[in-house]
């Protein structure tokens, strides 16, 4: 059946974590469409390392079966990870279950997921191809349970400091206004990704062909990781704003007045608002604020979740095409 929590963001809207239950405990996590490996805290972990997190304990869970000789080891963009072990359990997300679930215990993770200590892990909702288990890849939460959803999507309804939802096997249109923008999803790179060629800014002309022109939809990422000429034509309308080698990004004064960014999502073009891109102050005074959109050399780019701030999305694993409308 269908599944539906709510997510709640972290100070500042760094990340925005939910509850799933398995084998019967409960831990809030990391809903992750830019990755494809379900990891958590766990009782392997040393005290020093769980200290102030939940824990997912398998020896008490009737339902965990160890996965002999699997292991698995990812690393993210920023220079985080994680590394352990691997076993199975059943996996309840808001009433929408799997059995059989790959569960992936951390024997090892990098320092920024130990000090996140509101968050047990990461539940990764990109294409299984990603995944990281050896020697046999394991699917993602929503690949297993496709055949049982009454429809086969899952959506991010994503807030700033205000509670959102994730809901798995339906579509809830009292959470975005207007018709859904569907886009079709190219899947060979393992990430929701789509096609993102231009963009405006504050209502102006649309410009053309961004360098590379694909993005991906990543609830994992904090930020919209855009292409240069973006990143560009969009600060350039706002006054004071510097590229700040300091702080690694670029920032303007708090009390600017950002403009509204149009994006291209697959030939229509979805607005991130400019309150949005206003991310957080760099100093005690609230004097400089650091932006929520900033540059990329990698492409994709990485459409995070400042995007999804002002964009109800939609991800369909039937079709493989994402829906995009404001909300
Ligand atoms: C900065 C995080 N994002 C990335 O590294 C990333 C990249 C990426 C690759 C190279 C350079 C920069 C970014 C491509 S897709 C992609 N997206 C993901 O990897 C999504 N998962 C991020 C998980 C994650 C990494 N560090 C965290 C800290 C707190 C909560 C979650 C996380």
């Amino acid at each position: 059946g269908a599944g539906s929590v709510a997510n709640t963001p972290e100070a500042g809207d760094v990340e925005y974590l939910a509850p799933v239950t398995i084998g019967g405990q409960t831990v809030n996590m990391d809903f992750d469409s830019g990755s494809s490996d379900l990891w958590v805290f766990n009782t392997q972990l040393s005290l020093n390392t769980l200290s102030g997190h939940m824990a997912y304990n398998p020896a008490q869970s009737s339902t965990f079966q160890l996965l002999p000789g699997s292991t698995f080891s990812i690393s993210y963009g920023d220079g985080s990870g994680a590394a352990g072990n691997v076993g199975t359990d059943t996996v309840n997300i808001g009433g929408a279950t799997v059995t059989g679930q790959a569960i992936e215990l951390a024997t090892d993770v990098s320092t920024s997921f130990v000090t996140d200590t509101q968050s047990t892990g990461l539940i990764g909702l990109a294409f299984s191809k990603l995944n990281t288990v050896k020697p046999v890849q394991q699917k993602t939460f929503f690949d297993n349970a496709l055949a049982t959803l009454p429809e086969p999507v899952f959506t991010a309804d994503l807030r700033h400091n205000a509670a959102g939802t994730y809901e798995f096997g339906a579509i809830d249109s009292t959470k975005f206004s207007g018709p859904l923008a569907w886009t079709p999803v190219n899947t060979t790179s393992g990430f929701w990704q789509f096609t993102s060629q231009a963009f405006a800014v504050g209502g102006g002309a649309p410009s053309t062909s961004v360098p590379g022109g694909q993005a991906i939809a990543d609830t994992g990422t904090t930020l919209m990781l855009a292409d240069q000429s973006v990143v560009d034509g969009y600060y350039s309308q706002v006054q004071g704003a510097v590229n700040n080698a300091t702080v690694g990004g670029v920032t303007f004064p708090c009390s600017a007045t950002l403009p509204d960014l149009q994006i291209d999502v697959g030939g229509t073009m979805a607005t991130v608002r400019g309150d949005d891109i206003n991310f957080a102050p760099v100093d005690q005074t609230g004097t400089t604020c650091f932006g929520g959109l900033q540059a990329t050399t990698v492409q994709p780019q990485i459409y995070g979740d400042i995007f999804f701030k002002s964009n109800f999305v939609a991800f369909n694993g039937g079709n493989n095409s994402l829906g995009v409308a404001p909300h």
